[in-house]
């Protein structure tokens, strides 16, 4: 008897296996943090034999930490941070570079070039999203034209491409030995190359972005059975049912499957995802159109989403470069001494700003600074920097729909700040909302593989699952939530324009 599904969950900060009961709960977890690699400023990469390694460890962990083995598994389903670009050799299974992290800025220079010849959206109908380094398309092509002799090798189709998804399924089911070459839609989506109405890649960005098809994985819906894992692994022979991008992962873990529902994640970065049904909205105020989720032949679902790039990375600065705190968790006791920010407001626009500004030229800046201001201010001006990143985009949001937001729904890891979440209740004067399992992102992935295998039987199935487990309301006055807000959007504008051929 099959009694459990595992979920890989590789992020941008660790790399999770999380083992899930029928009920939806937490059996058991494994996570390993792996090497941020800074080379230079706006450069993050990551090493893909290291977040490999860490996978495997981290199944190894859960698997001993629940006492069970991979007869007791019913299917593994993957979600990983998206856009991350991975090259590697598909005889030796070595990467041709390190994975350049969706954060990296180097390839400003091509969006500037291929901005300059009609503007930030004119690939927007296609793929839904704004020209920015954010999606992988600007990565990929980095690769090809920086990396010696890797062009020729791609175009001879020895190289294959994958974001972190597509790396982790091609190593689990045997790597260079037949591994299968696989994504899902939703991870397509952020490549900037698929269409969105026909899913499948698009010739016409290929050929702007001058990307060899032979090296791109084939697109997959988000629950089904790839294949199984192979190989001398723990997990041998169970199957690989389900993949998602984190975000949609954890949509999926919220159980928003109707339009209108939605959620908000905060961890390294925030990420605000609105269900759109079988219809692809497109945002006129700043909003990335992506896929919900894609369940076998079923019609596609879309999303809109709202990026904020600096969320929880704003705390670990605080934390390793500043070293005014020594854990995440010590942000809350500081920011909690201190009544107000005194004045101080902290734009982290350390690599330009996402939705809704999509202003790469914003570099990060403290405003309202006076003799005053104490660190524990300046603590509560990165919880609150959180707050009014999701503000704006809510605001976008309710532009687009027309429609006020009612409550949000929440998770991620810095939602185990309770002043966070009451500052979230406060600013956009609404209800938050956590649930019990606020492992939300495996949650989604374990749900789309236990679909797939008919270990749960319907949406229905999943929607009992959920239980809420905290709610903050607003305890602030409307007016003063309002107040603070039109000082941020002032410390905003203070950020733009920035970076110029002085300062790069
Ligand atoms: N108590 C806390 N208060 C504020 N931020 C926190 C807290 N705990 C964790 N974080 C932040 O949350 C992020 C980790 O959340 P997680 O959901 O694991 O991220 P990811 O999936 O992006 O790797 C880190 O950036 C960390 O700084
Ligand atoms: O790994 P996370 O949770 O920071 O998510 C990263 C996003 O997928 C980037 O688009």
């Amino acid at each position: 008897m099959t009694r459990y599904v595992i979920a890989i969950d590789q992020g941008t900060t660790s790399t999770r296996a999380i083992v899930f009961d029928h009920a939806g709960e937490i059996v058991s977890r494994g996570q390993l943090e792996h090497r941020q690699i800074l080379p230079q400023a706006g450069w993050i990469e990551h090493d893909p034999e290291e977040i490999w390694r860490n996978t495997r460890r981290c199944i190894a962990e859960a698997l001993a930490q629940a006492d069970i083995t991979r007869l007791d598994l019913a299917a593994v389903g993957i979600t990983n941070q998206r856009e991350t670009t991975m090259v590697w050799d598909r005889a030796t299974g070595e990467p041709v570079a390190n994975a350049i992290v969706w954060q990296d800025t180097r390839t400003q220079p091509m969006v500037d070039a291929l901005a300059a010849d009609g503007g930030v959206d004119r690939f927007r109908e296609i793929t839904g999203l704004p020209l920015a380094t954010y999606f992988s398309a600007t990565k990929i092509a980095w690769i090809l034209d920086n990396v010696p002799g890797v062009r020729e090798r791609a175009e001879a189709g020895e190289l294959a491409f994958g974001t972190p998804d597509t790396w982790v399924v091609w190593r689990l089911t045997g790597g260079p030995d037949g591994g299968l070459h696989v994504t899902d839609v939703t991870n397509a989506s952020r490549t900037m190359l698929m269409d969105l109405d026909t899913l499948d890649w698009s010739e016409e960005m290929l050929e702007v972005f001058g990307i060899p098809r032979a090296m791109l994985p084939e697109i997959r819906s988000s629950s089904e059975v790839y294949g199984v894992v192979g190989g001398q692994s723990l997990l041998r022979d169970v199957p690989i049912a389900g993949i998602l991008g984190d975000q949609h992962a954890a949509m999926f873990g919220q159980v928003a499957f109707e339009p209108g529902e939605s959620k908000g994640t905060y961890g390294t970065g925030t990420f605000l995802l609105v269900h759109t049904g079988e219809t692809r909205v497109r945002s006129e105020h700043g909003l990335i159109t992506t896929l919900a989720y894609r369940i076998g032949d079923a019609p596609a679902q879309y999303a809109l989403e709202g990026s904020i790039a600096v969320t929880g990375a704003l705390v670990q600065w605080l934390r390793d470069n500043l070293g005014s705190i020594r854990s995440a968790e010590e942000i809350e006791e500081l920011a909690a001494s201190v009544p107000d920010n005194g004045g101080a407001y902290f734009v982290p626009a350390f690599s330009g700003l996402f939705a809704p500004y999509w202003r790469p030229d914003a570099r990060g800046a403290v405003v309202g600074l006076t003799q005053y201001v104490t660190k524990a201010h300046l603590a509560r001006a990165v919880l609150e920097a959180t707050a009014f990143q999701t503000k704006d985009v809510v605001v976008a949001g309710e532009a687009d729909a027309g429609v006020p937001m009612r409550a949000l729904n929440v998770d991620g890891g810095m939602t185990s700040n309770a002043l966070l979440m009451q500052l979230l209740a406060d600013v956009l004067q609404v209800d938050v909302v956590r649930p019990v399992v606020a492992e939300t992102t495996a949650l989604g992935a374990a749900y789309a593989a236990g679909l797939a295998v008919g270990y749960w039987d319907s949406l229905d199935d999943l929607r009992d699952n959920w239980r809420e487990g905290r709610r903050w309301s607003p305890a602030m006055d409307p007016a003063e939530a309002a107040r603070l807000h039109r000082n941020w959007l002032k410390a905003v504008a203070r950020t733009l324009d920035w970076v110029d051929d002085d300062v790069r």
